[in-house]
């Protein structure tokens, strides 16, 4: 059928349909009851859409789920506020020697003298609340998580509010306040990590040691932290000169001389957490070594406890060791190795280490501790009595020889005579080599 044809096809039906309407008076009846259905039609679905468009352009809604780090802030921080606290289907978190933030709850102090520290968390609910001027409908939900089999999993949970707010700035205010009020509160502690399958596991939070708590008679502590400022402070700089943005350092001498302390001093300065891996960790392979390195929490340094403790020079020094000498060596800084990690080696055997292990790259400073020095002993004496002058402490110290003795050995003897400074003058000279039990361990060691 050609364009003419059709123009008057429709020229035909067109007039056929006007003339019917003029004349027919069924046809005039059908019309308008169809066009009174298809008004009534939209009579009863405009309200909702209008609903729907109003509702579009006047909220918001944040969904956070359970699994995410901001879930506890928005929680807690949920259950603290007045209105929070009708909400009436609670769970809990329990914390030891741990103030979480948020509405805590001391039960008590444990046998260990650690303080238990409860907090509530909605599950479920509804509740109506004002924010910043503006209304919010916070939602918890708990759900069943059910295998095929229909074998329960636990359970998910989610948080939703929604605000009645025509900009977003809404959203990420509600995130800073829940995040300030609890994580923010967060005092300075350093979190241990230990590796769990694939990931690292949280052992422990623990206060902060003070870097000038450590005691060393050079300028140690003021160089390395300094070395760290540099180091955080310069990712650019990498970057622009293509070097991969990693710095790692190896801790070696005798046991007891802090080299584990230090470590945590200085990631409580810097505010980081601490993952420890010690390689004789059963079970470690090349691919977990991997992805153990690739999953580091935020803002955490590796601490690569003894790490002569599998390999002497290349070869494991067991035959149970899954570890090889080359998969160690990549998951350092091979491809997959992340950036902008700092990593710190300890060992007591520098000289069984193969040279690849602490190369510049891998280990870019190298710091002896060695046994206390003169001067050392006379600040540890000073450290549990701070009246005594330095002449004086230096006096006693001078009665032991250089490198006799670990600051671990020194501060325990200190320790046992911590109320009777008489006992110290009397018995420092017995303190000798081999006199001593043991040194004792900061024990960041992981399972
Ligand atoms: N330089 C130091 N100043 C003050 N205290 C120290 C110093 N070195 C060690 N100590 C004390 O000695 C104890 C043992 O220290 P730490 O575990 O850090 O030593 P280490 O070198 O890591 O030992 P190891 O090689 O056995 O793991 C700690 O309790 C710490 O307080």
């Amino acid at each position: 059928m050609t364009l003419p044809d059709l123009t008057t096809l429709w020229t035909d039906l067109h007039q056929l349909i006007r003339q019917t309407l003029a004349t027919n008076e069924l046809a005039q009846g059908g019309l308008l009851i169809a066009a009174l259905s298809a008004a009534a039609v939209y009579a009863r679905t405009l309200p909702g859409l209008l609903w729907s468009r109003l509702k579009h352009h006047t909220t918001f809604t944040l969904d956070v789920q359970g699994e995410d780090p901001a879930f506890p802030w928005l929680a807690a921080w949920l259950a603290a506020q007045p209105v929070g606290r009708k909400l009436r289907h609670l769970g809990v978190v329990t914390r030891f020697n741990e103030q979480m933030g948020g509405q805590n709850l001391t039960l008590g102090t444990d046998r260990d003298g650690d303080e238990i520290n409860v907090r509530l968390v909605p599950l479920s609910g509804q509740v109506l609340l004002r924010f910043r001027g503006h209304w919010l409908l916070a939602r918890p939900e708990r759900q069943q998580r059910k295998s095929e089999s229909e074998r329960l999993l636990g359970y998910t949970h989610s948080l939703t509010f929604r605000m009645l707010a025509r900009s977003r700035s809404i959203v990420p205010a509600l995130l800073q306040e829940a995040y300030d009020f609890t994580a923010g509160k967060a005092d300075g502690r350093v979190e241990i990590h230990v590796p769990q399958y694939e990931g690292w596991r949280l052992v422990e939070r623990r206060p902060a040691r003070p870097l000038n708590s450590l005691i060393y008679d050079t300028d140690l502590v003021s160089g390395l932290h300094r070395d760290l400022q540099a180091f955080f402070a310069d990712r650019e700089w990498y970057a622009g000169m293509g070097i991969p943005y990693r710095r790692g350092f190896l801790l070696h001498g005798p046991p007891g001389n802090g080299k584990s302390s230090l470590v945590a001093a200085l990631a409580g300065a810097f505010g980081l957490n601490v993952c420890v891996l010690n390689l004789a960790t059963p079970d470690l392979s090349d691919d977990r070594l991997t992805s153990l390195l690739a999953n580091l929490p935020r803002r955490a340094l590796l601490l690569l406890e003894d790490i002569d403790a599998v390999f002497l020079g290349r070869e494991p020094r067991a035959p149970t060791v899954k570890l090889s000498f080359n998969g160690l060596l990549n998951a350092l800084d091979g491809v997959a190795a992340g950036e902008g990690r700092l990593t710190f080696m300890t060992t007591n055997d520098l000289a069984g280490l193969d040279p690849a292990l602490i190369r510049p790259g891998r280990a870019d400073r190298h710091l002896r501790l060695a046994n206390a020095t003169q001067a050392q002993l006379g600040g540890m004496l000073r450290r549990f009595w701070p009246d005594w002058s330095v002449e004086d402490a230096a006096h006693l110290a001078a009665q032991i020889p250089d490198g006799a003795l670990s600051m671990a050995q020194v501060q325990e003897f200190l320790l046992e005579r911590r109320s009777d400074e008489h006992a110290v003058r009397r018995d420092w000279l017995g303190l000798r080599p081999g006199e001593q039990g043991c040194p004792t361990r900061l024990s960041l060691r992981a399972g």
